[in-house]
C-alpha cells in the first residue's frame, strides 16, 4: 500500500503546530513520542521528527515526500523543493537590529559593517538588491548575543514579538523578509503518493475555510429578514426557522469573521435579537 513520509520539526518553533495540524485533520499517531519515526493509525503516512534546516534536503532528496518548514528556511536552503501550501502558523520576519545607541539612517549605514546570521543567504541577497557590501558572518544560533560580545556590529535573525531584541539591547531596522509554516514538496512525487498529498491538503484546507468563518444564529421579526440580508451581503441563502412567536423567525448562516465585528451593531439596529456566533470546526466549499 501507498504511503507518504511528512517531515516534521522534531522539536523547535514548528513542532506544535504541525502536530497540532495534523491532529485536527483526524490523524491518529501511533507512538510517536521521543520516538524519529511513527506512523498513523488511520491514515497511510509516516511521520519523520527532523531539524527544521535538514528538512527541504530531505523533500528534495525523496527520503521524504512532504515536509513542514517555515519560508525563511525554505528560501534559506534553497533546494529543489515547491510550496503546496501556506499554513498560517509560525508566523515571523527576518530583520536587521543594531545595538539600541547606534545612529541608523538606512541601509547604506551597514556598508562595511560585520553582520551576524544563521540566514547568510537571504541577507546577502538583500544587501546584493541595495548595493551594499558587508562582512557576513554565518553563525548557528543565539545571533542577538553577537553586537554585545564584540562578534558583529549588527545581526539579522528572526523577530516574532521583538522581546529578544530588547532582552539583547538591540532595535530593528530593517524587515528583510516574511516567514509562515508552509507544506513542501517534492517536485517528481509519484502520482499515488500525490493523490495521498491532495487528501491531506483536502482537509488542511476545510479547517483553514472553517477558522475564518463562523456559524450566526439570530432571532428577528419577520419583517426585518430583508434588512437583515442587506447588512450581510455574504449571508446569500439564510436558512430561516419560524419562531413559537408569532412573527418571529430564527435565522442561521455562515458570515466572515472579520464581517461579523464590523456589522454587530447594524445587525441588532435592523431589529437582531439573541445573536449567537459559533465556532465551525471543518467547512467544505
Ligand atoms: N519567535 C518565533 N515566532 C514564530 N515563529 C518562529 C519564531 N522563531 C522561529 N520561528 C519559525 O520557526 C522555525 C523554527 O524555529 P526554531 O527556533 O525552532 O529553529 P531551530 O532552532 O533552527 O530548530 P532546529 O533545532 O530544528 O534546527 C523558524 O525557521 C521560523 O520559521
Ligand atoms: O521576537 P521574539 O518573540 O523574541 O522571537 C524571536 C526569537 O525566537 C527564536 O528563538 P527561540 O526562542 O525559538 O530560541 P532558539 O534560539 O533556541 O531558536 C528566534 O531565533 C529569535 O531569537
Ligand atoms: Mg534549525
Amino acid at each position: 500500500m501507498t504511503t507518504i513520509k511528512l517531515a516534521i520539526q522534531k522539536s523547535g518553533r514548528l513542532s506544535e503546530g504541525s502536530m497540532d495540524l495534523i491532529r485536527r485533520c483526524g490523524i491518529k499517531v501511533k507512538n510517536g513520542i521521543g520516538k524519529l519515526k511513527a506512523e498513523a493509525s488511520n491514515f497511510p503516512i509516516e511521520f519523520l521528527f527532523l531539524r527544521d534546516d535538514d528538512i527541504p534536503g530531505y523533500v528534495q532528496d525523496g527520503i521524504a515526500d512532504i515536509g513542514i518548514i517555515g519560508e525563511n528556511v525554505m528560501v534559506e536552503e534553497d533546494r529543489d523543493v515547491t510550496v503546496l501550501h501556506k499554513l498560517g502558523f509560525s508566523r515571523c520576519r527576518l530583520s536587521i537590529a543594531v545595538p539600541k545607541g547606534d545612529q541608523y539612517n538606512g541601509v547604506k549605514d551597514l556598508q562595511d559593517k560585520s553582520i551576524a546570521t544563521s540566514y547568510p543567504k537571504i541577507l546577502k541577497n538583500y544587501l546584493d538588491e541595495h548595493g551594499v557590501v558587508a562582512d557576513i558572518h554565518e553563525i548557528s544560533g543565539s545571533v542577538e548575543i553577537a553586537p554585545s560580545i564584540g562578534l558583529a556590529d549588527a545581526v539579522c535573525d528572526i523577530v516574532s514579538s521583538g522581546s529578544t531584541l530588547f532582552q539583547n539591547g538591540l532595535k530593528e531596522v530593517e524587515k528583510i523578509f516574511y516567514s509562515e509554516a508552509v507544506m513542501v514538496g517534492s517536485p517528481n512525487m509519484a502520482e499515488e503518493k500525490m493523490e495521498l498529498v491532495r487528501k491531506l491538503l483536502f482537509r488542511i484546507k476545510s479547517l483553514q475555510t472553517a477558522e475564518s468563518n463562523k456559524y450566526i444564529l439570530l432571532n428577528a421579526p419577520e419583517k426585518s429578514i430583508e434588512k437583515i440580508k442587506a447588512v450581510l451581503p455574504g449571508m446569500r441563502s439564510p436558512s430561516i426557522l419560524p419562531l413559537a412567536e408569532p412573527g418571529w423567525v430564527s435565522l442561521h448562516s455562515v458570515i466572515n469573521e472579520n464581517d461579523f465585528w464590523e456589522k454587530i451593531e447594524e445587525l441588532k439596529e435592523a431589529g437582531a435579537e439573541g445573536i449567537l456566533v459559533v465556532p465551525i470546526e471543518k467547512m467544505i466549499n
